[in-house]
């Protein structure tokens, strides 16, 4: 860990499914000595709240009429990330299939996408030393004034054999699949879309290693502190 007197430094990583952001975001967080937010996890825990009050997804107005109701708090050291819902941890829970194939459908709504962002940008804000917030449209609408923007990106394949590989033997092709049909919903809803920020830096890491995409990010937060 290390922050000596720098001032507070923002950074938004962001890019497709499997790109490594949360690796990347939370241990790039950990050797700066700043603070962490995975959003993502925060889309899928409002997800899971309504698929446990039994909100039907497919209906968009069913969700925005309930999407201010759960209290989700997010704990942002990067050494011990938590997520809970009114209350109860949803760490494992938000991670299962289910939520995972509902996810994109919930955080299209544009009610859900405004009380999230609003939790971030507080979040953001209050951070002592600066923070680390990886997502999808954080350089593009949750914090586009933030100092270092990157956007991660990685080829599909490269992307299914890391999650196969974390979920045991899954199978590569319908990984792959999953992952695309994830990335199509979310680069193309209208409100707020996966999409890279104009001025953020592309990093592909499909032939890098992820001590290597590590460095590359800490340099250039690095270079962001020294320049502020
Ligand atoms: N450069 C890399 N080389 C090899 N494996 C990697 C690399 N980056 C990340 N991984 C691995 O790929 C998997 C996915 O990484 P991670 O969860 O960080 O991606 P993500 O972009 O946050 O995904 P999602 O958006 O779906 O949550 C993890 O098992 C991680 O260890
Ligand atoms: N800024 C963000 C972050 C995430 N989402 C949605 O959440 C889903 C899950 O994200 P993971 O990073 O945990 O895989 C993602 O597929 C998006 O639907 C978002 O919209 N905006």
């Amino acid at each position: 860990m290390e922050n000596g007197a720098a001032k507070p430094v923002i950074v938004a990583i962001d890019g497709p499914s499997g790109t490594g952001k949360s690796s990347t975001s939370k241990a790039v967080a950990a050797q700066l000595g700043l603070s962490y937010l995975d959003t993502g996890a925060q889309y899928r825990a409002i997800t899971w709240w309504m698929v446990s009050n039994g909100i039907d997804i497919e209906d968009p107005t069913a969700i925005a009429a309930v999407a201010a109701k759960p209290e989700i708090i997010s704990g942002t050291d990067p050494a011990n990330p938590t997520i809970s819902v009114d209350g109860t941890d949803v760490a494992g829970p938000i991670r299962t299939q289910e939520v995972t194939s509902k996810v994109s459908a919930v955080s299209a709504v544009p009610e859900v996408r405004a009380r999230i962002t609003e939790l971030q940008r507080t979040l953001a804000t209050s951070a002592e030393y600066g923070i680390v917030v990886e997502g999808r449209d954080i350089g593009t609408t949750v914090l586009p004034d933030a100092d270092l923007k990157i956007f991660l990106t990685a080829s599909a394949e490269a992307r299914a054999a890391r999650r196969s590989g974390e979920l045991k033997g899954a199978d590569v092709n319908a990984t792959r699949e999953a992952l695309i049909k994830r990335d199509a919903a979310d680069s193309s809803r209208k409100t707020s879309p996966l999409a890279k920020a104009d001025d953020a830096v592309e990093v592909d890491t499909t032939a890098l290693t992820l001590p290597q995409v590590i460095e590359c990010v800490v340099t250039l937060v690095e270079e962001k502190r020294a320049a502020k």
